[in-house]
């Protein structure tokens, strides 16, 4: 797997990742989900750089032009929750891809720290040659993009995969680049060097599903 890290240089999404790491700004709702639909479209701009382009006659009011356009047949894939405002961000570019949505959950049977990834809803189409974007801004163990994985292969097999992150903490980015085939790409804006005991990335920006949508019951 190839890591594309976009905060290796400086940027204006400095800014928006600052924002959503702070606990004075973090809670405008409306301020966090747009500024991880804002990185959506930065890593989703940095991504068409890697897509394959066909030249196209393009004709103005005024004469005609070969222009290069994307060639690729793409499906963008969220992970609920936190995946939906990245999954924007990612669509606001690449308006006419195609979706999925899946969901991915920590269950907490008995206690706070143990828990598992449960993937109980599934809605996308055949995934057989094109472009999969799997989108989810928190990349803490890796779990969930790995059980993703598994339960996406009936869908097809996709010619590569490329996962769309905000902040992402180095043992779980080690582990999704064993299990994903070796040409996938991973963009993420920002990694962290470490996880709690909860599971949590240090220091983060906490839950991201709450910030988006509000707090939910554990079960
Ligand atoms: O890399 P992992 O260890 O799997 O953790 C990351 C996952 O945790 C969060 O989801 P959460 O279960 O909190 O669901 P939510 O988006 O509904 O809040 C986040 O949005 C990722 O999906
Ligand atoms: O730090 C983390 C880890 C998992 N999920 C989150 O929302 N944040
Ligand atoms: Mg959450």
């Amino acid at each position: 797997m190839t890591v594309h890290h976009l905060l290796e240089k400086k940027s204006i999404g400095n800014k928006f990742v600052a924002q959503l790491r702070d606990m004075s700004v973090q809670k405008d709702r409306l301020r966090f989900r747009r500024n991880v639909e804002r990185i959506g479209e930065i890593l989703g701009y940095e991504l068409s750089k890697s897509l394959r382009y066909a030249e196209q006659n393009i004709t103005t009011p005024l004469g005609k032009i070969k222009m290069n356009l994307p060639e690729e047949e793409i499906v963008i894939c969220s992970i609920l929750r936190a995946g939906l405002p990245l999954h924007t961000g990612l669509l606001n570019y690449f308006d006419d891809a195609e979706n999925s949505f899946i969901s991915a959950y920590r269950h907490h049977p008995n206690d706070d720290e143990n828990f598992e990834i449960l993937v109980e809803y599934l809605a996308s189409p055949s995934l057989e040659g094109k472009i999969l974007i799997l989108a989810d801004p928190m990349l803490a163990t890796g779990s969930s993009f790995v059980n993703v994985l598994q339960a996406l292969e009936t869908m097809g097999n996709p010619k590569e995969i490329h996962l769309v992150s905000v902040i992402g903490a180095k043992e779980g980015i080690e582990y999704v680049s064993r299990e994903f085939p070796d040409n996938s790409h991973l963009w993420i804006a920002t990694i962290d060097e470490k996880l709690d005991e909860k599971g949590y990335i240090v220091p983060g920006l906490g839950d991201a599903g709450d910030l988006c949508f509000g707090p939910k019951l554990q079960h």
